[in-house]
């Protein structure tokens, strides 16, 4: 029998207090060791799903499952085991990285915010530190990285409890396009190592067939997912992937899928 999913999303509906509704039927689900993308316009409730599988916001309808719910986390302060792990690393536009501490410090946060003593996580955010390629930056201060490092040391934060999912809300569209395809490229090779099942939203057709196992195309606001499509690229992606056929075919029906849920909203009277 196939694992059950590590989250699953039933005809999720989300209509702000005194706003929107950004989200109506939504179904959605991830496995463990799958890389879904979420791709769709501007709007269309994205970042609210996102932030309902993280647990920071409810659904109005529907229901969210998670894997780990049965069994919670252990409360703060009471568990010291190394490694220290919990379920859920995001990853968000903005490194948002504390600018009065070191990257090591910023990377110990999540233990520490666990009560984890900086003996006990030292293995754990070195280890960290060294899958995003920052060892020799531990010392930095956020102010001396460039973007990209920024980014990096996020993603080792997100990383350093060991998640199961990894959920990354378009975390590298404020950075130049080559900083932007290197992060893709290490992204991929992490994931393979590690195979944590990953949500990733943005924008871009081409960076979301190219990280992908499933691409996930939503209407606009209310946003549910209107197509899917499954990338049947090899798993190991380079330079050569995006200039083959089947990556343009795939980024092509990706695209199609995108414009035709943008005209059928528009037909039917919805705006983005
Ligand atoms: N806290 C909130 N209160 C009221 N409305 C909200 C809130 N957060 C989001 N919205 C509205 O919900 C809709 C979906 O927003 P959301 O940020 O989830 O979309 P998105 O697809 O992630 O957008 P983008 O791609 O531009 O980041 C938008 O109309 C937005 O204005």
């Amino acid at each position: 029998m196939a694992a059950p999913p590590l989250v699953e999303l039933a005809n999720v509906g989300k209509t702000y207090q005194h706003g929107a509704t950004a989200l109506a039927g939504l179904d959605l689900h991830i496995g463990a060791g799958e890389f879904v993308s979420l791709l769709g316009p501007s709007g269309c409730g994205k970042s609210t799903a996102l932030r309902m599988i993280a647990g920071l916001s409810q659904p109005t309808s529907g229901t969210i499952r998670r894997a780990w719910d049965a069994s919670p986390a252990p409360a703060a302060g009471t568990d010291c085991r190394v490694p220290w792990s919990h379920p859920l690393g995001c990853v968000f536009q903005e490194p948002t990285l504390l600018p009065w501490t070191s990257v090591w410090n910023n990377v110990y946060l999540p233990l520490r915010l666990r009560g984890v003593s900086q003996a006990a996580a030292k293995s754990q955010v070195d280890e960290a530190l060294t899958l995003v390629g920052l060892q020799g930056f531990e010392q930095a201060y956020p102010r001396e990285l460039s973007g990209g490092m920024k980014m990096r040391a996020s993603v080792a934060r997100a990383l350093v409890t060991r998640p199961q999912l990894l959920l990354l809300d378009e975390p590298f569209a404020a950075l130049d396009e080559i900083t932007r395809l290197r992060l893709n490229d290490d992204l991929l090779a992490l994931w393979r190592e590690r195979r944590w099942g990953a949500m990733f939203i943005t924008h871009s057709v081409f960076e979301s067939v190219y990280l992908s196992t499933r691409v996930l195309v939503m209407s606009p606001r209310p946003g549910r997912v209107v197509e899917e499509i499954v990338i049947d690229l090899a798993d190991v992606r380079t330079a050569e992937t995006r200039t083959s056929v089947r990556y343009n075919e795939l980024c092509r029906r990706a695209s199609q899928a995108l414009e035709r849920a943008i005209a059928e909203a528009s037909t039917a009277g919805r705006s983005a």
